[in-house]
């Protein structure tokens, strides 16, 4: 157990499990007093204060909710037991109006932390009314039920509309990752594209375990000349608040502004809510006609990202991040984005309308870890790697072992018509190619779908 996950994990410091590990207990102290000493707080901080804040001084309940008398959680099962109680506390004690959704069998998270039996133990509270989600509005019945196969627990969902087809592929690759790659590109891609009208390379994504994986894609993707955009963690800059705000406010400029998609009123609003700082209804309506203004002056039809990104921060956006100390994290992804989108750059041919969808841009490939691909959701979901060794690893404990079974559930769980899972009988490890065989995963869902139809 790591630092970090001891201190998010265990909250009471005079417990057993605190102190029964003394040496990651000492070491715990000794770095939260160095912290304090320097006037420093780190994330897990935010965490734990907040839950000591909450549950020790009755005082906050009800200022907390006279200001949010209602909370909405999404993705419970990602909560470790400082957030969960910290939500306990406010609603049961504090009044609050709760509302949270989330799914235990799609809890990958665990290595932070999370565990979703909070959800669990939330939900069997005699004062929380419980609704279960049975309707799969998403996937085609086949996928639905592989998926529960995969799970190994029967869920119960079921399709909203059985007749749907699916395509659900176990495919053997030579040359491990990089066969897989080549494969999807020359085979896969192509035929899905022409499986349907109107489809396009945006409506599909390939999965894979981690970054070195996508690496892998990524070359092969680029070597084949289609343009994609990667959702991990050596994407040109990572998804905060603000480049999510620019892209979004590309996506208006480049024609949404039609349709108001996104509405301008939203972009405008969280543009207010960047201000730390109070600032007063006068500078608001300033700030919010000048923004109006700006945004309506870079509307074009055709023009490249780079222009625009430049125009927006040298209009207002660098003014705002040089005043607010604390958008200093975000500005520093800004500053990625700018350098991603500059000649040379790996987005340097990026258009206005593509930076404004590259969330689900319609045409781009998405190439994404499976952790990164939680909530998405593609016509075609191409999951590679799925051999012994990569997913899942090969000695697990039993509780690791579980929670990749629920990776290959999420990466599943993502794909409305055809699911393809690629392997290749063997890894490449550090001491060598190991053949272990494909993953289990997929001999325990073949010989489950095998039996479903002889039944
Ligand atoms: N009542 C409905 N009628 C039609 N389509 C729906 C309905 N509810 C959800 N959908 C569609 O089903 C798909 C999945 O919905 P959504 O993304 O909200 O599910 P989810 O439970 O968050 O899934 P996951 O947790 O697996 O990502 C979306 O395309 C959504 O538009």
């Amino acid at each position: 157990m790591d630092l970090g996950r001891h201190r998010r994990s265990i909250l009471d410091r005079t417990s057993e499990a605190w102190t029964s590990e003394e040496e990651l207990a000492a070491w715990a102290e000794g770095y939260e007093a160095e912290l304090r000493r320097t006037g420093l707080v780190d994330f897990d901080d935010l965490v734990i204060f907040g839950q000591r804040l909450v549950s020790e001084h009755d005082w906050v309940l009800p200022l907390l909710q006279a200001k949010f008398p209602v909370l909405a959680v999404d993705e419970y099962q990602d909560l470790g037991v400082a957030l969960h109680r910290i939500v306990k506390r406010v609603a049961f004690d504090g009044g609050v109006r709760l509302f949270a959704v989330g799914d235990p069998d799609q809890s990958i998270y665990g290595f932070t932390g999370a565990d979703g039996a909070l959800l669990q133990e939330l939900a069997e509270r005699e004062d929380v009314e419980r609704v279960q989600l049975q309707l799969n509005y998403r996937s085609a019945s086949r996928i639905v039920s592989a998926s529960e196969m995969a799970l190994g627990e029967a869920r119960g969902y079921q399709s909203n509309d059985p007749d749907r087809q699916a395509v659900i592929a176990f495919v053997e690759c030579d040359d491990g990752l990089e066969g897989q790659a080549a494969h999807a590109v020359a085979e896969i891609i192509p035929a899905a594209l022409a499986a349907k009208p109107g489809r396009a390379l945006g409506d599909i994504a390939i999965l894979y375990r981690d970054y070195r994986a996508g690496d892998v894609v990524a070359e092969a993707v680029a070597a084949a000349d289609l343009d994609f955009v990667r959702v991990d963690t050596v994407a040109p800059y990572r998804k905060v608040a603000l480049t999510n705000w620019i892209e979004d406010c590309a996506a208006w400029c480049a024609g949404g502004w039609r349709e108001a998609r996104p509405q301008l009123r939203g972009l405008l609003d969280r543009w207010i809510g960047f201000h730390r700082a109070r600032i007063s209804d006068a500078q608001a309506r300033t700030e919010l006609q000048s923004l109006t203004r700006l945004l309506w002056s870079l509307r074009v039809e055709e023009g490249l990202a780079r222009d625009f990104v430049a125009s927006l921060r040298d209009g207002m956006l660098d003014a705002l991040m040089a005043a607010e100390p604390s958008l200093a994290d975000q500005s520093e992804q800004v500053d990625r984005m700018s350098t991603a989108l500059a000649a040379g750059g790996p987005l340097a041919d990026l258009d206005l309308a593509s930076l404004g969808g590259r969330d689900g841009s319609p045409v781009h490939l998405n190439l994404l870890t499976l952790h990164s691909a939680k909530g998405c959701e593609y016509d075609v979901v191409i999951m590679v790697g799925l051999d012994l060794g990569s997913l899942p690893w090969r000695s697990e404990l039993p509780a690791v072992r579980r929670e990749s079974r629920r990776l290959f559930y999420v990466g599943l769980t993502r794909a409305r018509d055809e699911i393809h899972m690629l392997y290749s009988g063997y890894v490449d490890t550090r001491g060598g190619r190991m053949y272990w065989g494909r993953s289990p995963f997929l001999n325990e869902l073949e010989a489950r779908m095998q039996e479903a139809e002889d039944e």
